[in-house]
């Protein structure tokens, strides 16, 4: 297997403009594909997660222009949801934010249709969501294990009306239907069943769907009105943030090692709840430095913290790697469905920490992390898990080397990643 050792790293310092969010970019392109009129999209993620969203979306016959960067997207809106006349199989990889929200849109559309993808994604929830769009009429069967993708899917349209969501496993279940839920032929009210985790990430979503000219009730997030009979409208030039999850890496290193580092593309008026990951860097002991486009973190002499990350799982991560140059003990609370990510991230986490010497606990929904005195080199399994290579590759900041094996599964958010990390570094 492939791996990547990083010397220690002496200094961090530097400016990274942030590839496009993962999370927005396949909102965009789904919303893109149904509406009417062209949308085009700037400051697109290039990565596996959205190469698969792209493909699906071809294979429904929509017609984009991608240029050859990858980073901007002419959609050519089909003002309707998909109609295929032949039976389609879409491979979505591990891409969350395609499977749950293609789920969604072709029950609402006509045609057979099987959703699949890499082994990891059939161990990764989705009953919440068939459950849900059944009650809505759906034709969803579980072609291997209930429960689980992969899916085979008889479009026929949805009816809207009154449907149940259990939002405590994933967020991506709500999302999936909100973005549907405008095309059903009745109104649709969504009730929350259990706590709703990840809930920042459906601010993405309305924000999103107001931008393509749709409207949604936020009850309090308890519930959801959508009228039906809306068409999307494109949203005309529509730039993509900045990962804010992708940021996390770049603003920890700062923060862990001296120097400023300065990401643009996201900022204090940001969509994406994973910018909140700021606030807990400052809690740890970092200066934060908040613009309309960019965040600039320095240097803090960092403490740890004692927080619930429920609302930031995926930057939390990045705190549980940052703990290990804190004073103190770190917990990372209500963080369960960490479990039904690329990985179960809490085995992995506490693992993977103990390597390098930290004192961990695992319990069933946190993990604590007391620092050890001197960070040991070990070599980090990733699990094909993107955020573990590139949370690991911050023990580098210390005076030990680190080994990343699998470097490359960066490629499913972030494929150059350690390059941007390269061009801050000056190595020791
Ligand atoms: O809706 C989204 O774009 C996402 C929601 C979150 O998932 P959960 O809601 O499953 O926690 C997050 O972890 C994932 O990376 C992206
Ligand atoms: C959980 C993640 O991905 P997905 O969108 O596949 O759920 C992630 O990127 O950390």
């Amino acid at each position: 297997m492939e791996s990547l050792t990083l010397q220690p790293i002496s200094q961090i310092n530097g400016e990274v403009n942030l590839p496009g969010s993962k999370s927005v970019s396949n909102r965009a392109l789904l919303l893109a594909a149904l509406a009417q009129g062209t949308t085009r999209l700037t400051n697109l993620l290039d990565s596996d997660d959205i190469r698969h969203m792209l493909n699906a979306l071809k294979q429904l016959g929509v017609n984009y222009q991608l240029s050859a960067d990858k980073t901007v997207c002419e959609v050519e809106g089909l003002g309707s949801a998909f109609n295929a006349s032949q039976a389609l199989e879409l491979y979505l990889g591990n891409a969350g934010t395609a499977m749950r929200p293609l789920a969604a849109a072709l029950c609402l559309s006509q045609g057979n249709f099987v959703l699949t993808g890499e082994p990891r994604m059939k161990e990764r929830p989705i009953g919440h969501l068939v459950d849900a769009l059944r009650t809505a009429g759906a034709d969803v069967t579980y072609l291997e294990n209930e429960n689980y993708p992969p899916l085979a899917i008889k479009g026929t349209g949805l009816n809207g009306g009154e449907v149940e969501i259990d939002g405590s496993i994933s967020s991506q279940f709500l999302t999936a239907f909100l973005m549907a839920a405008p095309m059903a032929t009745q109104d649709t009210v969504i009730r929350i069943k259990g706590d709703l985790v990840s809930k920042p990430y459906i601010d993405i979503t309305l924000h999103i769907m107001a931008q393509f000219g749709v409207t949604v009730e936020n009850r309090d997030y308890q519930e959801f009105f959508i009228p039906a009979g809306q068409t999307y409208q494109s949203a005309g030039d529509f730039l993509v943030e900045g990962d804010a999850s992708s940021a996390s890496y770049f603003l920890a290193a700062a923060a862990i090692k001296g120097g400023e580092v300065k990401v643009t593309g996201i900022g204090k008026k940001s969509i994406q709840g994973d910018v909140q990951f700021a606030h807990a860097l400052e809690m740890m002991g970092a200066e934060i430095e908040w613009g309309d486009n960019y965040v600039i973190a320095r240097r803090g002499e960092l403490k740890a913290v004692d927080m619930d990350f429920n609302h930031i799982p995926d930057a939390a991560m990045t705190i549980a790697v940052a703990a290990l140059f804190a004073e103190g003990t770190t917990s990372i609370r209500n963080v369960y469905n960490w479990r039904v990510k690329e990985t179960d991230r809490l085995a992995a986490m506490a693992t993977e920490l103990r390597k390098v010497g930290a004192e961990v606990e695992e319990g069933d929904d946190y993990i604590t992390i007391v620092p050890p005195t001197q960070l040991q080199h070990a070599t980090i399994d990733t699990y094909d898990d993107h955020r573990m290579a590139m949370c690991f590759s911050l023990v580098a900041l210390s005076d030990t080397p680190v080994t990343i094996n699998d470097p490359k599964c960066t490629s499913k958010t972030f494929p150059d990643y350690f390059d941007k990390l390269a061009g801050l570094s000056q190595s020791a």
